[in-house]
C-alpha cells in the first residue's frame, strides 16, 4: 500500500517561517507544525496545498518549490513540504490550529514541534530567505 501524502507549506515573510499549534485532536494538540493537510483523491500536491492555507488560515497562496525529501509521520502517512509564497491575507488560525506564530531563524526552536516534523522543518529553516525578501 501507498502511504497517503500530506502537504505542508514552509510559508516566509520577512525571514520568518510561519508555525502553527494544532488545536486537535488530543494527541496532537499544543504542537506545533507547518500548516497543511492531506491529499484528496485526484488532486495534485500544490492544489492540496493552496485548497489548505486558504480553509486554514484564510490566504491565497502558491507553491513555489518542494523541498527535496519525503518524512514519515505515523504508519501510513508521510509529510512533504512545499515552499509558498503569500499572495494574499494575513494568516489566522481559522480550522485546526489555535495559535499561530512567525519565526526568525533564531526562534526556531522556540516551539514544540510535533516530533516527526523535526527534519522537514529544520530543512524549512536551512532555506529561511534574507529578511528582505
Ligand atoms: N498539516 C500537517 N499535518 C501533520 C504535520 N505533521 C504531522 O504529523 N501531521 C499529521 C497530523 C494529521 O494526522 C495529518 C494531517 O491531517 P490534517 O488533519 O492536518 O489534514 P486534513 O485537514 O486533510 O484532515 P482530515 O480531517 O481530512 O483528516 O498529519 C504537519 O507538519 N502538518
Amino acid at each position: 500500500m501507498t502511504d497517503r501524502v500530506v502537504v505542508a507549506g514552509a510559508v516566509y515573510d520577512r525571514g520568518r517561517l510561519l508555525a502553527a499549534r494544532r488545536s486537535a485532536p488530543p494527541e496532537l494538540a499544543g504542537r506545533w507544525e507547518l500548516p497543511g493537510g492531506k491529499l484528496e483523491p485526484g488532486e495534485r500536491p500544490e492544489q492540496a496545498l493552496v485548497r489548505e492555507l486558504r480553509e486554514e488560515l484564510g490566504v491565497e497562496a502558491r507553491p513555489v518549490e518542494r523541498i527535496p525529501g519525503e518524512w514519515p509521520l505515523m504508519p501510513g502517512l508521510v509529510l512533504q513540504v512545499w515552499t509558498v509564497r503569500l499572495l494574499s491575507g494575513e494568516p489566522r488560525p481559522l480550522e485546526d490550529h489555535d495559535e499561530l506564530r512567525w519565526l526568525g531563524p533564531e526562534e526556531i526552536h522556540t516551539v514544540d514541534w510535533l516530533d516527526q516534523d523535526r527534519p522537514a522543518v529544520a530543512e524549512a529553516a536551512r532555506r529561511l530567505p534574507a529578511p528582505g525578501r
